[in-house]
């Protein structure tokens, strides 16, 4: 409880002096002045949350948290549960599809198993498994609180040490068969809406069983009256243990002033939970993308903000996150590498 409750302490506001001093070099580079739309945007709040308008992020790491939900046995998933466990395994391997990703922006991946229920081999992934998956939500509480608070401190630790050895630039990635229900209950307590508009396919549920899965989330919800002003308890009745983790890693990258790439649908709800933690997270965050799953628009109306892409992707992982850490870099490279007009003799 200490490390997240010093973690949230620490986070601070924007530094508005670097933004005001990267707003002026970026309108002044050779070019039209907004000519490079949003990617202008990414180096002013690079500037803010680093304090430095000639930042770097060349040292980027997706932080991928892994576990299974108990609310798995309601029917609410496609693909067994055992795949949460070979995905895990491969992630280690590199041969996923954030893994593939982050070869080509050159990214480190860090795989974590915070609650995976099969076996995992760790030889690549990081044990802090908290148990074997959350417990069925529809029954009583998916986890205790204890546990919760565990789960964010285990995503503050790792994501610490990564900060420590010289990352800068941090993105979250899941993995968890069941965890776009979990998410869909976050969002529905969080946002006070209804789950049947928030409920997708997930990974590939059969339309005709969105009513169902909506039903197993009211359910859990009037089972265990979640308390929507109180960001830990809605974790710990209607979350996950990898939900939990990225909730942590959010909370010490902006601590820690480092930008942090959120990914697809469960990471706007592991957003969410941060952001009610503590507001002044928001500006720390960049959204990769408009994740397909169909309460991904209403999770980011919720959050205020933008998705940088928009290209179909429902995969999670971090997959998302760090095609998007392209654009950040790219961001740097526009403050960097280009002259402004008038060190290039262009007088207007
Ligand atoms: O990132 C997304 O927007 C996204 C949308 C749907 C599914 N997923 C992935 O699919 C898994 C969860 O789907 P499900 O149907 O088992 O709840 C989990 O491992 C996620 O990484 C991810
Ligand atoms: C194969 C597979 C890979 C995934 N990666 C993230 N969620 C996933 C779900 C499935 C089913």
């Amino acid at each position: 409880m200490k490390l997240m409750l010093e973690t949230i302490k620490n986070i601070g506001e924007l530094n508005m002096d670097a933004m005001e001093e990267a707003g002026h070099r970026v309108n002044n580079l050779v070019k039209p002045p907004g000519s490079l739309g949003r990617i202008e945007d990414l180096a002013i709040q690079l500037a803010g949350i680093t304090g430095n308008v000639f930042t770097k992020v060349d040292n980027k790491a997706v932080i991928v948290m892994a576990a299974d939900h108990g609310v798995y046995d309601e029917g609410v998933a496609p693909n067994p549960q055992i795949i949460t466990a070979i995905q895990t395994n491969n992630m280690a391997k590199g041969v996923t599809g954030v893994c593939a990703f982050a070869k080509q922006a050159g990214a480190k991946v860090i795989v974590v198993d915070v609650g995976v229920k099969n076996e995992v081999n760790y030889n690549g992934v990081i044990n802090k498994k908290i148990r074997s998956g959350t417990s069925n939500m529809t029954q009583g509480p998916a986890m205790t609180r204890e546990e919760a608070v565990r789960s964010i401190e285990i995503g503050i630790e790792i994501t610490n040490e990564e900060i420590m050895k010289g990352a800068n630039c941090i993105a979250i990635g899941e993995m968890g068969i069941s965890n776009t229900t979990a998410s869909s209950a976050i969002i529905s307590v969080l946002g006070d809406c209804n789950p049947h508009d928030v409920v997708g396919i997930g990974a590939g549920l059969p339309v005709d069983k969105l009513h169902h899965k909506a039903e197993v989330i009211r359910r859990a919800i009037n089972k265990n009256h979640p308390d929507a002003n109180d960001p830990v308890d809605v974790l710990s009745k209607v979350g996950g243990f990898e939900i939990g983790g990225m909730v942590g890693t959010i909370l010490a990258a902006a601590a820690q002033r480092k930008p942090i790439v959120i990914d697809g649908f469960i990471s706007y709800a592991a957003a969410l939970l941060a952001v009610a933690l503590e507001p002044k997270i928001k500006s720390f965050i960049f959204v990769s993308h408009m994740s397909a799953e169909k309460g991904g628009v209403k999770a980011l109306q919720l959050l205020g903000l933008d998705p940088l892409l928009n290209l179909g992707l429902r995969l999670g992982e971090g997959s998302g996150a760090v095609l998007a850490f392209n654009l950040l870099e790219a961001a740097t490279y526009m403050v960097n590498e280009m002259v402004t007009l008038e060190e290039s003799g262009i007088v207007l």
